[in-house]
């Protein structure tokens, strides 16, 4: 498999006024066509700060995000980005339809094209129930069901690469498991690369390939670990099997140490100011 994300050295320092945070020092990470990465770490890690770099939407202090062999200085073509926040990102005044189709009118595509892409994105969702809400507006849905028109409206980009930033954690456990299965749907369907930050350990290791975990301080990529369960996953029998548990413990002893063995000190405001 050909690399389609190289990370190389990525560091980020913020500065503000006489304070300055060093947030990810050297992360190399580089993600194939195809595949689901998981990101996660503990809280504060820089976990969103690395997925902002990849993204084009925040300039890295030190290294390079690579997308396709190229320097990513702006947001990629062929990059789509669902965040946590969905509420915020679907326009209120417009349609199911519309949102989806919107960032499709920038990409200069005829207007059938358009349309089948549309069609194609919203057919995807019908399954879990979507496609009848085609036109209502965002605000006549429930939590659960915006995200599913974020995620649609990313999809419909047909993105090489799919980043998503806490997707589902505002939403309740059954919709999440919904909305965990749906995103696994459209992975296969649609042959998509994936990189999926959550603080959900489970959620990463039912989802994944592989779970990437960042360190704290003065740390890249903590541990790299490869997710070798069935390629057809289910929430109970998955969960429950006697290798997602083996998974799970694996992935929860790297969140909850530092880079150097020790158990892993929660980064604090006051920490951060000292
Ligand atoms: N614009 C900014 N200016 C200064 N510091 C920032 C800025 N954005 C983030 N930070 C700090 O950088 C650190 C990493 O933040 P980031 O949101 O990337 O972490 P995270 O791993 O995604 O956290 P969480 O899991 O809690 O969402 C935090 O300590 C945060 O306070």
């Amino acid at each position: 498999m050909t690399s389609l994300l190289e990370i190389a050295g990525v560091g980020k320092t913020y500065r503000a006024r006489e304070r300055t945070v060093e947030v990810l020092t050297a992360v190399d990470l580089s993600v194939s066509e195809g595949e689901f990465v998981a990101l996660v770490g503990p809280s504060g890690c820089g976990k969103t700060t690395l997925l902002k770099i990849v993204a084009g939407l925040l300039p890295a202090t030190t290294g390079q995000v690579r997308f396709d062999g190229r320097p990513v200085t702006e947001p990629p073509a062929g990059l789509g980005v669902v965040f946590q926040e969905y509420g915020r990102s679907l326009y209120a005044w417009k349609t199911v339809r519309q949102n989806v189709e919107l960032p499709l009118r920038h990409l200069g595509l005829s207007r059938a094209r358009r349309r089948e892409l549309v069609a194609d994105a919203l057919d995807a969702l019908d399954a879990v129930g979507l496609g009848a809400a085609g036109d209502a507006y965002p605000w006549q849905l429930s939590g659960g069901m915006q995200q599913r028109v974020a995620i649609a409206r990313a999809v419909a980009y047909r993105p090489r690469l799919l980043l998503m930033d806490e997707p589902f954690s505002a939403v309740d456990a059954q919709t999440r498991a919904d909305l965990e299965d749906l995103v696994a749907a459209l992975w296969k369907r649609y042959g998509m690369t994936i990189v999926l930050v959550t603080h959900d350990i489970d959620e990463a290791v039912y989802l994944s390939q592989r779970v990437v975990v960042l360190g704290t301080g003065v740390s890249g990529v903590q541990a790299d670990i490869p997710v070798d369960l069935p390629a057809d996953r289910e929430q109970i029998g998955t969960r429950s099997s006697a290798p997602f548990g083996e998974l799970r413990t694996r992935v929860w002893t790297q969140v909850r140490r530092t880079p150097d063995g020790e158990p892993h000190a929660r980064r604090t405001p006051e920490s951060e100011m000292a």
